[in-house]
């Protein structure tokens, strides 16, 4: 296989974007394909590849090209992907013998350079999962399957099933989630979208809207809807009957979701920017909250491996405070006897049973009802958490 100049310069360019200075890379990508629509699908996807297992890997590469820079990073990455080096592809760092030796030797290293993490993330997981972190860490370096959660206020999933193998995609239910289906060939685009008869979330994440434990004409406040996939399957979930609220901090991701509400033949949603009054407006309100906290993300690292490069100690610190801050307010919006939801994609127990538990020291009334932990070593999805609970009386 050859390898192309201006897709090789391309790949450098987005890493130098993602890795030196901290965007996000499913963006990036976004943009640089905008910028290039002559690049064909396979340029796309050997450019998207590249970037993706570079960023995933980097520490690894890193050690495998004894050096750092982003020419040798792309030289260790492509011979990975069966590529020879061109003779006007120049790096500083190993030969590509001594690239073929040190790829040898790398199963030797640390776990924080073989897994590619950040040393204080490594000693973080290994301190809050003990001997569970070595595994999680190896599954969220996998790459992810893309998953479709089947809207069932449109089709079943048999239907969305055929009507996808008409349209060339293979694709196969996934046994312990009703709506999942897991695409096994071809590629889902924005034309199959616009239907609304699909939606792209992750298995894990199919998990976690259940366990709000809803019914049609109930009142749902989703307290950080952003762009709705949570929001979108409570409403089908609820048989588009009854009411949603979706809050969130950022306007642009609510528009998002109104967009996809719209074509997804959801009318009982309702999207509102969070303001100053609005908890004191919602006050008592709804049978049942979703707090799907920001969180750091950790869970969801096989899609977005970019995260664990811009995730720091505090930055963290910061998101569990925040976490905090919206398990003390958010349940006030509950009527009495209603239920709440606290979920994150995360790993982490501080972010998780942890939160959870520290609420319980501060507010005793608060008991768990029921707890998920969806963990991607075990479930081979996303790692996520979520935890539903009521208070006494
Ligand atoms: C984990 S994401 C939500 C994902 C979404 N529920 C879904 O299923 O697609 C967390 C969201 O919380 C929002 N957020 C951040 N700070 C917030 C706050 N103080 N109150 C409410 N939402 C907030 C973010 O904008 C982000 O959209």
């Amino acid at each position: 296989m050859k390898l192309h100049r201006v897709l090789a310069e391309g790949c450098v360019a987005v890493l130098e974007s993602v890795l030196e200075q901290g965007q996000v890379l499913d963006r990036v990508l976004e943009t640089v394909f905008h910028a290039n629509p002559r690049w064909g699908k396979r340029d796309r996807s050997f450019v998207a590849e590249t970037v993706f297992e570079a960023t995933r890997w980097k520490r690894a590469l890193e050690f495998v090209a004894d050096g750092s820079g982003l020419p040798a990073l792309c030289a260790v990455q492509w011979r990975r992907m069966g590529f020879e080096l061109p003779g006007w592809w120049a790096w500083r760092g190993a030969t590509v013998t001594e690239m073929s030796q040190r790829e040898l030797e790398l199963h030797t290293q640390p776990r924080a350079i073989r897994e590619s993490v950040p040393e204080w993330l490594d000693e973080l997981g290994s301190a809050e999962l003990g001997p569970r972190w070595d595994a999680e860490l190896a599954a969220l370096n996998q790459r992810a399957p893309i998953v479709l959660r089947v809207n069932t206020l449109l089709n079943s999933r048999d239907e969305a099933a055929k009507w996808l193998a008409g349209e060339g995609i293979e694709s196969q239910p996934l046994p312990d989630i009703s709506t999942a289906l897991q695409i096994t060939r071809g590629r889902i685009g924005k034309p199959l979208l616009s239907t609304g008869r699909i939606e792209i979330q992750d298995s894990g994440s199919q998990r976690i809207t259940p366990v709000l434990d809803l019914e049609p004409g109930m009142r749902v406040i989703d307290a950080c809807a952003g762009a709705g996939g949570k929001t979108l399957h409570a409403a089908a979930l609820m048989e588009n009957r009854g009411e949603v609220i979706a809050l969130d901090v950022n306007g642009r991701k609510l528009q998002e979701l109104s967009r996809r509400a719209g074509r997804a033949g959801v009318s009982i949603v309702r999207t509102q920017v969070w303001e100053p009054e609005t908890l004191r407006d919602l006050s008592g309100w709804a049978d049942r909250v979703l707090i799907d906290a920001p969180c750091s993300g950790l869970g969801t690292l096989r899609r977005q491996p970019d995260l664990k490069w811009r995730l720091t100690a505090p930055s963290l610190e910061k998101t569990r405070r925040l976490q905090r801050r919206l398990l003390d307010h958010y349940p006030e919006m509950l009527r009495l006897g209603g239920r709440f939801v606290y979920a994150t994609c995360s790993i982490l127990p501080s972010e998780n049973e942890g939160q959870i538990a520290l609420l319980r020291e501060r507010d005793p009334r608060w008991q768990v009802e029921e707890s998920l932990t969806v963990s991607p070593s075990e479930d081979g999805s996303d790692g996520l958490f979520a935890s539903r609970l009521s208070s006494k009386k």
